[in-house]
């Protein structure tokens, strides 16, 4: 039997049409968090199969250039032969990595690529003689640290940035996972007006509740409080609260150019000294450093850096001051983000996509989702069947379900402004367009 006409037989005693769409409403939300519970699980099986291909570069790809050498990887731009596509091929030397870790790291960014403010990674992994590989998208734009000035950016870029990456970090903290390494260069850039970022570099995300080592690979002065306090060669039980912080860091950054201190350590650093005693209510007297926020922002920011973890905001609260003016000067406009170079984005990011889209056919590695195929697994999720003998049945019970979850607010493209109930069931709704072919991990 549909599992939609279960629910209705169960809830048919009811009397009023509101009870109905209540009852249908939680008990959907049930099978909802049972399909959650049974991805989310899948999502933490990291693969053990770890034989990966052997490829030379040159077999298939020419290097134009080398992007960035980060701590444990190089950042190839390269020149897919094949598709005569642009790639970027994140290899990371056999020295420096397990192919257990090399594989963890693949494996969270290719699950999670399907969020739009996610770095999509592509079903492609080899090894070369030196290093473990995978491919990816690339940021036409670089990262975020080449485009903060020493004055920070215009307040309406911040905000563009803090919608994106909050939505990103919600949907991992959704799937229980941590992402433990948030700072400007790991935030990529597609447009230059900042309406398109995205969240990179997922070589230390770990799932929550699991003990682990600081990570000594990232600016001191991104650590909040509890992973500073922790000594070499201790471990830690890591949290989603770590982001938070991270990511407040990030907003400080955006918005002023420079950190708000060099450690939260408040016995060694004055500045965070001075923060603590005005976010723990010790004194009313704003830090130099925080006199340019506003009364809204300041509040936001006394509960992304509460020093308590277990008391600090989730990432998602960002949205609640988003409507709020943060700044109480203007502050100069230190990069252009003008409508010429908004032309050249959109230059740019069509054949970016188009490269893109090229390559993944190529690979035929995972398929194109489009709106209608997520529309069916959506209503065939809800136990709706589409009449596959009319066209016209089919768009008409198209138009119903649409009117249906826009009458409840449940709208399955925006991930933001949610409580979370709602943020189950977008999460659970998102899952459903995972490539079938990642499944051969399971
Ligand atoms: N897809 C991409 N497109 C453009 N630039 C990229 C891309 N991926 C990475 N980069 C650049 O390369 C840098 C390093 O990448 P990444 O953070 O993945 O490497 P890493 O070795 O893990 O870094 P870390 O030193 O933080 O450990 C990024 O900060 C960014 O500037």
């Amino acid at each position: 039997m549909k599992s939609y006409q279960r629910i209705m037989i169960k809830i048919s005693e009811s009397k009023s049409e509101s009870s109905i769409i209540n009852q249908f409403c939680k008990t959907l939300h049930h099978s909802t968090q049972r399909r959650l519970s049974s991805t989310v699980s899948l999502l933490h099986k990291i693969p053990t199969d770890c034989e990966l291909p052997f490829l030379n570069f040159s077999d298939e790809y020419d290097i134009d250039k080398t992007i960035a050498e980060g701590n444990f990887a190089k950042i190839f731009l390269t020149n897919h032969k094949p598709t005569k596509s642009c790639v970027v091929l994140k290899a990371v030397h056999m020295e420096l990595t397990s192919v257990k870790e090399f594989i963890k790291e693949y494996h969270y960014n290719y699950q999670l690529s399907h969020h739009p403010h996610i770095l999509s990674c592509y079903q492609v992994k080899f090894r070369t003689n030196d290093y473990y590989v995978f491919a990816m998208e690339y940021a036409p734009y670089g990262d975020l640290s080449c485009h903060v000035s020493a004055t920070g950016i215009p307040e309406s870029c911040c905000k563009k940035i803090s919608d994106q990456i909050s939505s990103a970090l919600g949907f991992m903290h959704l799937k229980s996972l941590v992402h433990r390494d948030l700072k400007l260069e790991n935030i990529l850039v597609f447009a230059l007006d900042f309406s398109r970022v995205k969240l990179c570099d997922f070589g230390a995300t770990t799932r929550q509740g699991v003990l682990v080592h600081r990570n000594n690979n990232t600016w001191i002065s991104f650590l909040p409080p509890e992973v500073l306090e922790v000594l070499r060669n201790e471990r830690y039980v890591v949290k989603s609260s770590c982001d938070v912080w991270q990511f407040g860091i990030i907003i400080y950054i955006c918005l002023t150019g420079s950190s708000p201190w060099q450690s939260a350590n408040w016995v060694k650093d004055t500045k965070y000294c001075a923060f603590m005693k005005y976010q723990q209510r010790e004194t009313t007297k704003i830090p130099e450093s925080f006199k340019k926020f506003t009364p809204r922002l300041l509040r936001a920011f006394r509960r992304i850096f509460d020093h308590n973890e277990e008391d600090r905001a989730k990432v998602t609260d960002i949205m609640k001051y988003i409507k709020d003016k943060w700044l109480n000067t203007k502050l100069s406009q230190s990069r252009s983000t003008s409508n010429v170079v908004n032309t050249s984005f959109r230059v740019v990011r069509r054949t970016s996509d188009h490269d893109s889209i090229r390559y993944i056919n190529h690979k035929e590695s995972r398929q194109t989702v489009d709106e209608k195929g997520r529309l069916k697994r959506l209503m065939s999720t809800f136990g709706i069947q589409q009449d596959k003998s009319s066209s016209t049945n089919q768009d008409a019970s198209e138009i119903r379900v649409i009117q249906w979850l826009q009458d409840n607010e449940l709208n399955f493209k925006r991930y933001d402004h949610l409580d979370d109930d709602d943020l189950d069931l977008k999460y659970w709704e998102k899952e459903e367009t995972l490539p079938t072919t990642s499944s051969k991990y399971y």
